[in-house]
């Protein structure tokens, strides 16, 4: 569909556009009325703030230099024929009625990669200007419902920046066309605009002539009305957008302010002040335009803010009266009921948690007077806001979305840990005296926990630190099994936090997400199902069924077993401040995952984190980078 005066090629935008989103994951981090890393509309509080349009903006859209026509909801899947996304669900109701009812504004981000718009775009997101939603109506659309707007530039003043080169001044908003062709339905009384040129259609679902041109079904291409097209709300100086185009959030934070350094709002990302470009907070201690990961992929903008990190007391993040844990618990009624030691390792409580072959998790509480000692978990919080640690957000490595960060802040000190972030290890050599520290105490907890038990553990050789901000936590995930020996040991600084365990859901259910039964399914007690699912394992051990049998006998049976979703928290502790966990066992990284939950209005907490990673799939220099000796201070005896 090509509406007068659309060119048929991409021809270039005048202007370089107001923000740069170089991917998906900055811009929602840096635009408050674009946080949707999912979906083509964002939706806040009833009301529609942002639209993008992207490759699949759907049949019939349609955008120029001052309107935009689109669908507000519903999902775009390839059709079975290839090609073409088609609609796959609709919505009852539409989410635009109350923007236009309240007359808000909404910002429109076209992507690159827009064939409706014919135009070259300078970046790979682009945002536009202020927007109103002028009409509303529904079609049909792969014989679904949906609803469509119509978007009109607030500003027709100024010509856009997204505007055809070398093309003309815009019209003077008093000499618009104001309304297009408008129908009265003979059958449902309402009055609709003539959208298309082919013909007037009701647009009221609800109509028993909904969607039909002269009584019949319409072709799926139709042309936009240019009356339609043309027509222009009135000027309304009463419409005002709510924030400014260009997000400024660097002005609204001062540096002096105690509060702000690790706040939830500190580590949104920024638009730079000097390239436009969106970025994350991906620095501890500040944004940077120029990622020196990127390897000069990025360009060479050179704005950076640093912020000052104010220090955070151990007492504004600790709810403990007397700052810290008195050999005490939270009971969470754990679906495993931990063993409770007293004194084996005092002045510690130690509290074990058993997960049958797959392994054992420990909880060792720190007391009071632990955490008061010198170079203790109290010094410790202190020293390791104080040393530049080189903490950093990460890609994440598994992002559906683009641009996605870790949340936490992590530094990796010792042999690599590719695990969960591709992260660039420092030796133990560069460690500053606080992380060695951290290393004595996780060196003694972890021999200590294993042996305790009967075992032997190999010492760490390497360290991760990770930092969160207020409001950050860390979902369900396991520590991986290849690469890692079986005993993984954490110390917990600051906010306290809940630690969750269960078992993954392909072990839980037996059924992976594509409904294929787990091979070697190990039937781990807790299980969904477990007796049945042991019974027929044993049928078919025995030859008394046949692989077929067996299938349909347990998908039957799982049916009856109206399964949860997930597994509930099989361990649920409280870590306070001073507190060490330790994870003993391969099976408990390849059937189980946790999760961290920090305090949530807290603004710092720090977990560090040793492993010993197998020195086999390391290289020479690798290796060499997880050898420490710890000086007597450092060396850590259990007070
Ligand atoms: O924050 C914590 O206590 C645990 C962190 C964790 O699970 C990890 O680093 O893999
Ligand atoms: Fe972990």
């Amino acid at each position: 569909m090509a509406p007068r005066g659309t060119p048929a090629k991409a021809t270039g935008a005048r202007g370089k556009g107001v923000i740069n989103g170089r991917d998906r994951g900055a811009i929602c981090d840096s635009i408050p009325w674009f946080a949707r890393t999912m979906g083509g509309v964002h939706y806040k509080n009833g009301l529609c703030w942002g639209f993008l349009v992207d490759e699949d903006s759907g049949i019939r859209s349609y955008i120029d230099d001052e309107l935009i026509i689109t669908r507000t909801g519903g999902g775009n899947e390839k059709s079975s024929e290839g090609g073409e996304k088609i609609l796959t669900q609709t919505k009852d109701h539409d989410e635009a009625s109350p923007s236009m009812a309240l007359q808000s504004t909404a910002n429109i981000i076209p992507g690159n990669k827009n064939q409706v718009l014919r135009r070259k775009l300078p970046h790979r997101y682009n945002v536009m200007a202020f927007f109103r939603i002028a009409d509303m109506w529904y079609e049909k659309i792969n014989n679904k419902k949906a609803c469509r707007v119509r978007l009109e530039k607030l500003d027709l003043s100024e010509k856009s920046w997204w505007a055809e080169k070398g093309s003309p001044k815009p019209v003077p908003h008093s000499q618009r066309l104001t309304k297009p062709d408008i129908k009265q339905c003979p059958t449902c009384l309402t009055h609709h605009p003539k959208v298309y040129s082919e013909g007037w259609m009701c647009l009221s679902d609800k109509c028993a002539g909904f969607w039909k041109l002269n009584g019949a079904q319409p072709p799926v291409e139709l042309t936009f009305d240019q009356k339609f097209l043309d027509a222009r709300l009135p000027a309304d100086p009463e419409i005002q957008s709510p924030s400014s185009l260009v997000p400024n959030l660097l002005s609204t934070m001062s540096d002096d302010d105690p509060h702000i350094s690790t706040s939830t709002i500190a580590r949104k990302g920024v638009v730079c002040p000097m390239c436009k470009k969106c970025i994350t907070r991906r620095f501890w201690n500040g944004w940077k335009c120029t990622d020196p990961l990127a390897n000069g992929r990025e360009g060479a903008c050179t704005f950076q803010k640093v912020m000052p990190m104010h220090l955070v007391s151990v007492r504004s993040v600790s709810d403990d009266f007397e700052l810290g844990p008195i050999k005490r618990a939270v009971w969470f009624d754990s679906i495993i009921k931990p063993e409770v030691d007293n004194t084996g390792l005092l002045p510690y409580r130690r509290i074990t948690y058993k997960l049958g072959d797959a392994g054992y998790v420990t909880h060792l509480m720190a007391t009071k007077d632990i955490n008061a000692r010198d170079n203790g978990p109290n010094d410790l919080f202190q020293q390791l806001q104080v040393h530049d640690l080189g903490l950093r957000r990460y890609p994440l490595s598994a992002a559906k979305v683009s641009g996605t960060l870790n949340a936490q802040f992590a530094v990796n000190f010792g042999m690599p840990y590719k695990y969960v972030v591709a992260v660039d290890s420092l030796g133990f050599n560069q460690a500053p005296d606080p992380v060695l520290h951290t290393l004595g105490r996780l060196t003694w907890a972890t021999e200590r926990a294993v042996s305790i038990q009967g075992g032997a553990a190999k010492p760490p050789n390497e360290l991760l630190l990770l930092g969160y901000f207020e409001g950050q936590n860390i979902g369900y995930h396991d520590d991986g099994e290849s690469t890692l020996g079986p005993t993984i040991a954490t110390l917990s600084l600051g906010a306290s936090s809940i630690m969750s365990l269960r078992m993954k859901t392909k072990y839980y259910l037996g059924l992976s997400k594509s409904n294929k039964l787990t091979a070697d399914d190990p039937i781990l007690p807790q299980c969904n199902n477990r007796e049945n699912r042991l019974e027929l394992k044993a049928m078919l051990e025995k030859g008394s069924i046949t692989a077929k049998e067996y299938e349909q006998a347990w998908l039957a049976s799982h049916k009856k077993s109206k399964p949860k979703r997930d597994c509930p928290d099989l361990i649920k502790m409280v870590l306070h401040h001073g507190d060490m966990v330790i994870m003993h066992g391969e099976g408990l990284q390849k059937f189980y995952e946790h999760e961290v939950k920090v305090d949530k209005d807290k603004a710092l907490r720090f977990a560090v984190t040793a492993r010993h990673v197998l020195e086999e799939k390391l290289t020479e220099e690798e290796r060499g980078k997880g050898v420490f000796n710890l000086t007597p201070a450092q060396t850590y005896g259990g007070q």
